[in-house]
């Protein structure tokens, strides 16, 4: 199958993304991983389809996959490339869209100067609906990972994260811990693992080991879970700047119950086709 793509990215956070409104596409997990292969493919984080709204109150639906191959609910990076590559693409005039994903409508919106701003609705803290398996509510938790134990907050951005606090970004333990946290069995459908150092009650550096994508240079929704995880625990006041290998993200929230509304960059690298 010959595809048409547009390479984009937020802070460094990759894609390939993908029209699925002038082209019709099926893409089986093989063949995501091998769009996503740096070696063998284009290579990317997550791949984005962009398709038909299926609802009457939605204009677009976007699906999403890890370079893994597997589809997933939520991505912050991504909603903010979405938004400007219908833009681009001509499928599009508004400057406010709502869009369907897995976990929900979110709704992106292309700003005067040209970065784009996202309600990305409202976090979750219950572990069931995480899923986090937990027998308490508390807002943190132990994780035993190996041989040492770790304190989490999980936090639920449409897609699962486990936040822990850090005393420096650049020496955390982000490729030994990252893989064993994703995976603990205390998350039945995997986790992505935030590293977060508090730098003042406004400002904070992350670094997230994403589920199905390995560390990535930036994660949009990794940065409202940790901001989410700060002010819950009485860290950080709203807004929170956040620092990224990739750049920097704002990230606002009035607390529980309301929804978390990121800004950021959203840019296109280059098009191209490629035979699957
Ligand atoms: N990079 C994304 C998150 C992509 C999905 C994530 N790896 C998951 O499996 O939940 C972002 O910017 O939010």
């Amino acid at each position: 199958m010959k595809l048409t793509f547009v390479k984009m990215h937020g802070l460094g956070n990759d894609f390939v993304v993908l029209d699925g409104i002038r082209q019709s596409i099926a893409l089986t997990p093989a063949q995501l991983r091998l769009l996503a292969d740096r070696h063998f493919g284009v290579g990317c984080d997550q791949i984005l389809l962009v398709e038909e709204a299926r609802q009457p109150d939605v204009d677009f639906r976007y699906r999403i996959f890890n370079a893994d191959g597997s589809e997933v609910e939520q991505c912050g990076n991504g909603a903010r490339c979405f938004v400007r590559f219908v833009h681009e693409q001509g499928l599009s005039a508004k400057s406010e869209i709502r869009v369907e994903t897995l976990c929900g409508v979110i709704v992106p919106r292309l700003e005067d100067d040209g970065t784009v701003s996202v309600d990305m609705g409202v976090p979750v803290l219950a572990p069931a609906r995480i899923p986090f398996l937990s027998a308490s509510d508390d807002l943190v938790q132990t994780l035993r990972i190996a041989d040492h134990e770790i304190a989490i907050t999980a936090v639920g951005m449409g897609n699962p994260h486990a936040v822990q606090l850090v005393d420096d970004v650049a020496t955390a333990a982000v490729e030994h811990e990252g893989p064993l946290i994703e995976r603990h069995p205390c998350f039945p459908q995997r986790v992505n693992a935030g590293f977060m150092q508090v730098v003042d009650r406004q400002a904070i550096r992350l670094r997230v080991f994403e589920r199905g994508a390995g560390e990535t240079l930036a994660c949009g929704t990794g940065a409202c879970a940790a901001v989410v995880a700060g002010i819950s625990r009485g860290l950080l006041d709203s807004p929170v700047r956040v620092e990224t290998r990739g750049g920097m993200l704002n990230i606002a929230w009035n607390g529980l119950g309301t929804p978390v509304l990121m800004t950021g960059p959203a840019v296109t690298v280059f098009k191209g086709e490629i035979e699957v």
